[in-house]
C-alpha cells in the first residue's frame, strides 16, 4: 500500500484531521522538545498527519511521533516571496529529517528553483509532494505537474489584505477538479473545519486555533476588550 492509500484509510477511519505544530517565532514555545510534545499530544487527540516547521524541530517530533509529518522549512528570501521550502537543499534536509510529506510554496511567482524540479527532488526521495496553493490555477497546475497533495494555504496570504474567513470555493473547486486538497488557512473552529471538508476536502489543516497560544489568548482578549466597561 502507498503512502497515499495509508492515508486515505486512516482519513477514512479516523477525520481528517492534520494539526500544524508551529510555534509564533521566538514564542516561549518555539523549542524542538515543545514542538514534539505538540505535535505528540495532537496524534494522542486523533490527528492523522502533522505539520512541521524547520528541521531541528522536525527531528525531534520525527523521534516521538508515528503519524506522517508534513515537513516544511520557511525561508526569509531578498529576491523572491517565496518563503516555503524554496531549494533543493531543503528538500534534501527536510527528508533525510524524517518527512514523509513535503510541503512547498506551489504559487506562480518568481522564485528561486522552479516547481518541476522540487517536485521531481521530492520524488526522487520516494515522498510525497503537496503544493501550498494560493488559486484555481496555480493548484491546478501543480496537480497537473504530479503533486500527489494540494494545499489551499497560500489563498489570501498572497495579496495586501488577508480576508477573515477560509477559503472554501477554492476548496471545492480543487476537490471537483479531481485534487486530493488538504484545506490550510485560518480554519479557527471545529465547525470551520467540518466545512471544509463538506465542501470536498480531503483533510483540513489547523495550526494557529491549537498550537498559536498567543493567537489564541489575543482572539480572545480582543472579544473581551470589545464588552468591557
Ligand atoms: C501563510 C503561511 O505561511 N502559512 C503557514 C504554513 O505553513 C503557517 O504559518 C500556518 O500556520 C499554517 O498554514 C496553518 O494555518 P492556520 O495557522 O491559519 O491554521
Amino acid at each position: 500500500m502507498s503512502l497515499l492509500e495509508k492515508l486515505d484509510a486512516q482519513i477514512a477511519k479516523a477525520g481528517g484531521l492534520i494539526v500544524s505544530c508551529q510555534p509564533v517565532p521566538g514564542s516561549p514555545l518555539d523549542k524542538p522538545d515543545i514542538v514534539a510534545a505538540m505535535a505528540l499530544a495532537a496524534q494522542q487527540a486523533g490527528a492523522v498527519a502533522l505539520r512541521i516547521e524547520g528541521i531541528e524541530n522536525l527531528k525531534a517530533t520525527h523521534a516521538r511521533v508515528s503519524v506522517p509529518i508534513i515537513g516544511i522549512l520557511k525561508r526569509d528570501l531578498p529576491d523572491s516571496p517565496v518563503r516555503i521550502t524554496p531549494f533543493l537543499e531543503d528538500v534534501d534536509a527536510l527528508a533525510a529529517a524524517g518527512a514523509s510529506i513535503i510541503a512547498f510554496d506551489g504559487t506562480e511567482r518568481e522564485r528561486p528553483v522552479p516547481v518541476a524540479e522540487l517536485l521531481a527532488r521530492i520524488h526522487q526521495h520516494q515522498l510525497l509532494a503537496m503544493a501550498d496553493c494560493s488559486s484555481q490555477e496555480d493548484g491546478l497546475k501543480c496537480h497537473r505537474m504530479g503533486a500527489e497533495i494540494i494545499g489551499t494555504t497560500l489563498s489570501g496570504y498572497i495579496t495586501a489584505q488577508t480576508p477573515q474567513e477560509p477559503d472554501f470555493d477554492l476548496v471545492k473547486v480543487l476537490s471537483d477538479k479531481g485534487c486530493h486538497v488538504i484545506a490550510e488557512g485560518r480554519y479557527n473552529s471545529p465547525a470551520l473545519a467540518a466545512e471544509a471538508m463538506q465542501n470536498g476536502a480531503w483533510a483540513v489543516t489547523v495550526g494557529s486555533a491549537i498550537t498559536r497560544l498567543e493567537h489564541v489568548c489575543q482572539w480572545f482578549r480582543d472579544e473581551i476588550v470589545k464588552v468591557a466597561k
